[in-house]
């Protein structure tokens, strides 16, 4: 693609575009370099090495200094960039859509993928959990993030689509959003989950986070879409849920609402039975009863953001639901790792915030006939105000509390560990994770629960700069060997 034919005029000199770059250390001859002010440093101080790499044309504000290459000035440059590469990498599947929320992204995505595997269609989903693909396959191409860069998600986005995938359901996370790297693709159907605390070290405030999350409706759903949004009105955080829902109907957009207080699909009755749970939906004047292979009420909620997201994309209502109770379980949530010799299921889980912990105790505490034992950490060189609520949710609501380390990554362990603690009265201390996996699992005995919290999939402990392998779920399957 010629240079004027993406930016729809003429150019002084009017060379091919050959791809996207946010990072001058990803220029090639013929890119288009996007330059913008991080949270660590000024992408504009790259500008130089950009054009000496190849860049015909670097997208930044006005007042950048650009030379040797076509400077396309803008006041809000992440957005042109992103809408930009958008049109070179066009197209992408007839359908995406995309949840957010503090807790529960990755799992609606999967369960959104999976829903409409069920029903017949090509779809993938983006996410923490990396690209899964039609068959369910998983292929890297996120850079570890949860929402990846622009430049990342937009071509890997449009492989799919070339890769004959229609449905696509990605996570939105609130730096995501802030930093514009989804900005350009069509967004059907928006979901929103929950707002609870976390990420407090990036955006400020919960109201500047709440900001960020809301753009979501207010901006990057497309004027035809629809949003899905979780209501629970006695939930902690339920006027962020309503706030949505009045941004949405302001818009004069499509508003499904899921849940107790829910319209579309109002949750009646949640049963909990031995490998999951029975919800009682009520639908179009209709009464369903789901058979929901999967345990806990955090799973019931994601289960009906996804089927709402399925249902406003034209899905059959009566199908989606009946779908729901096909659905496998999402990889490190609520994932039973292994029973122990005296018969304890074993469960790893990824709460890393507050809220999370709180659900994932919640939810095994109808399947625990004895003590829940819980091993917990908090990550390094993020919020460091949730580590001492974590702590206090850890000793309310467990019955054993070991805190343990949790990607320390820059930050001193111990000093991460005396946070949580000083929240935490009885609390025990077993910073080695193996250690404190090993000691959970080994005092487990019959009618025990244990709950390992914070990594799920995660196959790494990052420290000091460095990722050392670790799985959660191997590790508990060691210890009860
Ligand atoms: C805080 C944050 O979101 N940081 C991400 C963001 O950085 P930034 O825009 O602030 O960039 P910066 O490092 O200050 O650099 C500014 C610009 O200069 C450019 N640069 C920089 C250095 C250089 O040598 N050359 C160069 O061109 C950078 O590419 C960037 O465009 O953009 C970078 C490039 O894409 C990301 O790698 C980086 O992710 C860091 C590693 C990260 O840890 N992010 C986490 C916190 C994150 O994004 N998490 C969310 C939410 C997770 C969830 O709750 O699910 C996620 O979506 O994963
Ligand atoms: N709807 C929910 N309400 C409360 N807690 C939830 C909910 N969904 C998930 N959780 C908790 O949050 C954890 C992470 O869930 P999930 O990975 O689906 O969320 P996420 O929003 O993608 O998280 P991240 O931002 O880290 O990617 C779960 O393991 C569980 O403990
Ligand atoms: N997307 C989240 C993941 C946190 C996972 C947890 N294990 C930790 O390291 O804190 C973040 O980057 O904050
Ligand atoms: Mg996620």
């Amino acid at each position: 693609m010629k240079l004027s034919a993406l930016l729809g005029h003429a150019t002084a000199t009017d060379e091919v575009v050959t791809g996207f770059a946010i990072d001058n250390r990803k220029v090639a001859p013929g890119t288009i370099f996007g330059a913008f002010q991080g949270a660590t440093v000024n992408g504009e101080d790259y500008i130089p090495a950009a054009v000496a790499a190849g860049a015909i044309a670097v997208v930044a504000r006005p007042q950048a200094l650009v030379e040797g290459a076509l400077h396309i000035g803008s006041d809000n440059p992440r957005a042109t960039f992103a809408d930009l590469a958008a049109r070179f990498f066009a197209p992408f599947p007839a359908t995406c859509v995309a949840p957010t929320g503090t807790n529960g992204k990755t799992s609606t995505v999967e369960l959104t993928r999976q829903l409409w595997y069920l029903v017949g269609e090509r779809a993938a989903s983006v996410g923490t959990l990396g690209i899964t693909t039609a068959d369910g396959s998983l292929k890297d191409g996120t850079g570890g993030l949860t929402t990846p860069d622009v430049v990342s998600f937009l071509a890997n986005v449009a492989g799919l689509a070339r890769e004959g995938i229609t449905h696509l359901a990605f996570e939105a996370s609130s730096h995501g959003l802030a930093q514009y790297r989804t900005q350009g693709l069509p967004v059907a159907a928006a979901a929103f989950t929950n707002l609870t605390r976390d990420h407090l070290d990036y955006h400020g405030t919960m109201e500047a986070y709440f900001q960020a999350k809301l753009r979501l409706f207010t901006e990057v759903l497309a004027d035809n879409g629809a949003a899905v949004v979780w209501r629970d009105d006695q939930a902690e955080g339920a006027d962020y849920n309503r706030r949505i829902c009045e941004a949405v109907t302001a818009r004069g957009l499509r508003l499904l609402t899921v849940g107790p207080d829910g319209e579309t699909l109002r949750l009646v009755k949640r049963t909990p039975t031995l490998l999951g749970q029975t919800l009682a939906v009520e639908a179009d004047g209709k009464s369903h009863s789901i058979t929901l292979p999967l345990i806990g009420a955090y799973q019931a909620a994601n289960a009906l953001c996804a089927a709402g997201l399925v249902m406003t994309t034209g899905g059959d209502t009566a199908k989606t639901l009946a779908a729901l109770s096909r659905v496998t379980g999402v990889r490190g949530r609520l994932e039973r790792a292994v029973i122990t010799a005296s018969g304890a299921p074993v469960y790893v889980d990824y709460a890393h915030t507050p809220d999370a912990l709180r659900a994932a105790i919640a939810a095994l505490r109808p399947h625990t006939a004895n003590r829940l034992i819980l091993a917990f950490g908090a990550g390094g060189d993020r919020d460091t105000g949730k580590r001492p609520e974590m702590g206090a949710i850890a000793v309310a609501e467990a019955d054993v509390a070991i805190v343990t380390d949790d990607n320390p990554r820059g930050e001193d362990p111990a000093a991460i560990r005396a946070m949580i603690l000083t929240a935490a009265p009885g609390a025990r201390e077993i910073g080695d994770r193996r250690a404190a996996i090993t000691a959970a699992v080994r005092m487990a005995g019959p009618g025990d629960v244990v709950l390992i919290a914070g990594k799920g999939h995660e196959q790494g402990q990052i420290v000091a700069g460095r990722t050392l392998p670790f799985d959660d779920v191997s590790v508990a399957r060691e210890a009860a060997q």
